[in-house]
């Protein structure tokens, strides 16, 4: 069974969840392109706001409503990919540059959902971590963050610089908290357990799902 199958196999899980008059975060991504349509093809009426101007472009083109961030501030449902899920629940997210925004429309969520084929799942987090660098000093954060490398990719919509954490993962808390104490990093893309409320993993035909909530219930 083919990654484009699992991708949308979990797609069109997760957007099963959604219902008519719901405010729906999005995610970036070719899990997230496998979304839209499923969720397009719903016909709810919903109030939309997209991680990304990819997402953005494709969620219009579809007929979905987006709109600016801003005029909502708290998500029914976040959905969104993952490079990486671990099997305590951490993510590593933004493969795509996207984790920046991610993070936020994931926060601002009561459900912050994750869809991914099998490959994502992992027993531990490895490297790299993706980053989001203030340009100002850049040089002087990547000193602190050593191991670092930045990635040949375009800036982010709001500006920063994207690079990637080579350094170890194997603590995934204190990881997280030394890069979002160290001055100059916009955001990194260690997504908390904390965060995550269902995870929906594709594994050939059948789909696995997750809900954190009820576990730790
Ligand atoms: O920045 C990108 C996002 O974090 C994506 O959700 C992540 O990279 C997974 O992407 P994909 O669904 O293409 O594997």
């Amino acid at each position: 069974m083919s990654v484009e199958h699992e991708k949308q196999r979990a797609a069109e899980a997760a957007a099963e969840l959604v219902e008519d008059g719901m405010t729906v975060g999005l995610g970036t991504g070719s899990t997230v392109a496998h979304l839209l349509p499923a969720l397009a093809r719903r016909g709810l009426s919903l109030r939309c706001v997209a991680t990304s101007p990819q997402t953005e472009e494709a969620a219009l083109t579809l007929g979905l409503r987006v709109e600016p961030f801003g005029s909502i501030d708290c998500f029914d449902i976040t959905i969104d990919g993952a490079d990486q899920i671990a099997s305590d629940g951490w993510l590593v997210k933004g493969g795509g540059a996207a984790h920046t925004r991610e993070k936020i429309v994931a926060a601002a969520a009561a459900r912050f959902v994750v869809i991914a084929d099998s490959s994502k799942r992992v027993t531990a987090l490895h490297p790299p971590v993706p980053l989001e660098l203030l340009e100002f000093g850049l040089a002087a954060t990547m000193r602190l963050l050593h191991p670092v490398s930045l990635r040949d990719a375009p800036r982010s919509p709001d500006g920063g610089v994207i690079a990637d954490y080579h350094g170890a993962v194997d603590d995934p808390a204190g990881l997280a908290a030394l890069l979002g104490a160290t001055p100059g990093v916009v955001e990194h893309g260690l997504f908390p357990p904390t965060l995550v409320a269902d995870v929906f993993v594709a594994r050939g035909d059948s789909v696995e799902h997750h809900n954190h909530a009820k576990s730790q219930a």
